[in-house]
């Protein structure tokens, strides 16, 4: 029942019962909004990567070729190495610039935050670039950067240092795991990630002897430089390796996996990061993943280098003791790694609810084995007791790749590997470091290590507890979006001169926690206006909005021309031809007719043939407006203003334009003159798009009709068709102005 369609039916409904019928109303949009949360719209078997034959590791990396796999693990292995350099030397170069507690876990973790700088941009040219190019360019700055950690002169050149080197380091996330997601078959994801933390760790657990031996045997105040000056060679080979690795088409896995073959996008839209960040927090699984990995951060990253400190300060161990210890804290991960690797890809072949479930299950305990480590009487004893924690987060840490690869939409891999980046490093690692300083420098170590790491490792396993019940209702999302990729490829190919100017299919759409847009599709073709109709708050304009880029859909496809734009910026789109006249006023008030329609021609203001074509064209459509130039706008009537609003999206010499509410407000002789200037641009072949309350007006103007209902499309068809639909008619406004 709806408020508007009992105002037709004439009853003059009672305070009550509109307020019983809002609730109901209400009550039915959040059943129907958690339905299609969870919905999950295709069988197990047709998710990408479940119910596959077994892949043998071999098998997998032949698939590939392993040389982008070795090259990766080697550069993050390497990346560990020096990460690990720096816990170990901590309390000497603390000592050597004369730095505090609070200071030096401070410079350690906000490599993390560093690192954020560089991921937004790798990530986004992971997603646009050949991929081994920007892994190339970022190893040669890593070893540069090690390189300078070795030679500063003082605390403020080594925080420079490190800030170049995080920067550096924030290619392994976005770049590597897009790289090794596109060249690897889904079914050994899980277990290259754990090689690939295995040899990461390797590095980690041989760093401290060999770190701890190099500093030792170079001796003295400066013994700290030497493990930095020496790794910078390495890097530096392996780096210019990088740049030979090949470039898979995006997506192939998924693909092959659903599809059976792979459609490639060979000249793919930009994307824009605003968008790809929208769409990203909308799938439930990925944001749920993300937020208990940062949680999971505050107590990760900053445990070493607090460990390292307690140990020292308080059961007074050496340098190369903590060494020993923390080599072999990283050699038993390695005991636990080739487990959960071929655990979590078998569970995700047979049901992936259950691979993620798993993590968050590996990750709970560490928040009642964390305050028994930090009881411990000695410093032997607390070594031993810490091994367990570590291991059990470093192993779910190794997840994160996989199962960021398995939901994040393929075009947006890099993207969504930098978003997590973001929240990982710069919420968990940057705020617990922020967090566990503070509380170290005002009361202990054990302190900051107990009030930060027990919430935080409770959270972190919870959410990924609970993001194991989306993620099958996401990868059917992923495989709807590739069978339609599909479908619109066969189409295009089949029919090649008849491929619509604007499609827009599956789209759902919120604002915040509030679906209004359900399943919404519909196409135009050239030249055609359609009319998009409804009741009130129905989601006509959040639509427009969807395609000119102002919303971005939690699901489904934008398309102009055949090619996607669900994730390009509204000015790019504007740039390909898609405007809005939206709603209300759309002038300057303050500023005369002329410079109202200079400002829309900014664009075109190097181009002085252009824009004197487009002020004609525009001049000749509104000679009323012709005459009034030098009026301001906002002494105008509103009819007048409205034609000028008109006038001046014009200007852009639009390929689709949509208008948001033609007619409303308007007196009856304005609307007349409005839709002649509509008939006009019609006959001129311009693509249009109206949002009409009025049905007689949407009959007078559109080819075509679109009516929605609570934000799902009751009808589509030829706008004639639609008044004959009584119970659909009732419910649109019959126009007053139109007829
Ligand atoms: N910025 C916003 N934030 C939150 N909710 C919004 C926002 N804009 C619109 N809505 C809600 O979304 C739903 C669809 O709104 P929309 O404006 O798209 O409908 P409409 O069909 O154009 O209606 P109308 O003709 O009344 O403008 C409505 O319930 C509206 O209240």
């Amino acid at each position: 029942m709806s408020a508007p369609s009992d105002a037709v039916d004439g009853a003059a409904p009672s305070a009550a019962g509109l307020a019983a019928g809002l609730i109901d109303a209400e009550a039915e949009r959040r059943r129907q909004q958690a339905e299609s949360s969870r919905e999950v719209l295709f069988a197990d078997e047709l998710l990408p990567g479940v119910g596959d034959e077994q892949l043998s590791l071999r098998a997998g990396l032949a698939a590939g070729g392993s040389a982008t796999f070795l090259t990766l693990t080697t550069l993050a292995a390497m990346d560990e190495l020096e990460s690990a350099a720096l816990g170990i030397l901590a309390p000497d170069i603390r000592d050597a610039f004369g730095m505090s507690d609070g200071a030096i876990v401070f410079i350690s973790a906000a490599s993390g935050a560093f690192l954020v700088l560089g991921a937004l941009p790798m990530g986004w040219l992971a997603d646009r670039c050949r991929r081994s190019r920007v892994i190339g360019w970022a190893g040669i700055a890593f070893s540069a950067m090690v390189f300078a950690c070795g030679l500063a002169a003082n605390a403020f050149l080594f925080f420079l240092a490190r800030f170049g080197v995080g920067v550096a380091k924030s290619s392994t996330l976005p770049v590597h795991g897009s790289l090794n997601a596109d060249t690897y078959p889904i079914g050994v994801r899980g277990r290259l990630a754990t090689i690939s933390a295995g040899a990461a760790r390797t590095a980690g657990a041989l760093s401290p002897l060999a770190v701890g031996g190099i500093a030792t045997l170079a001796g003295g105040d400066d013994g700290w430089r030497w493990p930095f000056l020496i790794l910078g060679l390495p890097a530096l080979l392996v780096a210019v390796w990088a740049f030979r690795l090949p470039e898979p088409p995006r997506g192939q896995h998924e693909m092959k996996s659903v599809l059976g073959e792979v459609v490639e996008d060979v000249k793919p839209m930009p994307i824009s990061i605003e968008a790809a960040f929208a769409r990203l927090m909308r799938i439930r699984s990925i944001k749920s993943s993300i937020i208990a990995f940062s949680a999971l951060g505050f107590s990760l990253f900053t445990g070493g280098v607090l460990s390292n400190l307690w140990a020292e300060d308080h059961y007074g161990m050496s340098t190369f003791e903590r060494g020993v210890w923390g080599s072999v804290s990283g050699a038993s991960l390695l005991l636990a790694l080739p487990i959960v690797g071929p655990w979590y890809d078998r569970l995700y072949r047979l049901d992936p609810s259950r691979a993620l479930a798993l993590l968050g299950y590996l990750i709970l305990p560490g928040a009642v084995l964390l305050p028994i480590q930090w009881s411990m009487p000695n410093g032997i004893a607390f070594m031993i007791a810490g091994i367990p924690a570590a291991i059990l987060s470093s192993v779910t840490f190794a997840m994160v790749g996989p199962v960021l690869s398995s939901v994040v939409p393929y075009r947006l891999r890099g993207l969504g590997s930098a978003l997590s980046a973001i929240y990982i490093f710069f919420i968990g690692a940057t705020g617990g470091a922020l967090l566990a300083g503070l509380i170290s420098n005002a009361y202990d170590a054990r302190v900051a290590v107990l009030v930060v790491g027990i919430p935080s490792t409770l959270i972190g396993g919870l959410l990924v507890v609970r993001s194991a019940g989306f993620i099958k209702h996401d990868l059917s999302l992923v495989v709807q979006e590739l069978r339609e990729e599909l479908d619109e490829r066969d189409r295009q190919l089949q029919d090649p001169e008849n491929i619509p100017v604007l499609q827009v299919n599956n789209i759902d759409f919120s604002y915040g926690h509030v679906q209004t847009l359900f399943d919404v599709g519909f196409e135009v073709r050239r030249g055609e206006t359609l009319a998009l109709l409804g009741t009130n708050g129905a989601g006509k304009s959040t639509i427009l909005k969807v395609v000119c880029g102002l919303g971005t859909p939690s699901r489904g496809v934008v398309r102009l021309g055949g090619r996607t734009i669900t994730y390009v910026s509204p000015e790019q789109r504007g740039s390909y031809g898609v405007h809005l006249l939206p709603g209300g006023k759309g002038v300057f008030p303050g500023m005369t007719v002329r410079e109202n329609l200079e400002m829309a021609a900014f664009r075109v203001r190097k181009d002085p043939a252009d824009r004197d074509r487009r002020f004609a064209y525009v001049l000749d459509l509104f000679p009323d407006l012709a005459g009034r130039q030098g009026q301001l706008a906002g002494s105008m009537s509103g009819g007048q203003q409205q034609m000028l609003a008109l006038a001046m999206v014009l200007m852009h010499d639009p390929e689709v334009l949509l208008i948001d509410e033609l007619s409303l407000g308007l007196a009856p002789v304005v609307v007349q003159d409005l839709l002649a200037i509509i008939e006009r641009l019609k006959a001129d072949g311009l693509t249009m798009v109206i949002v009409e309350q009025s049905l007689n007006i949407a009959l007078a103007i559109a080819d075509r009709a679109v009516f929605l209902e609570k934000g799902q499309v009751r009808f589509e068809g030829p706008a004639r068709e639609l008044a004959e639909r009584d119970d659909l008619a009732r419910a649109v406004f019959l126009g007053k102005e139109g007829g």
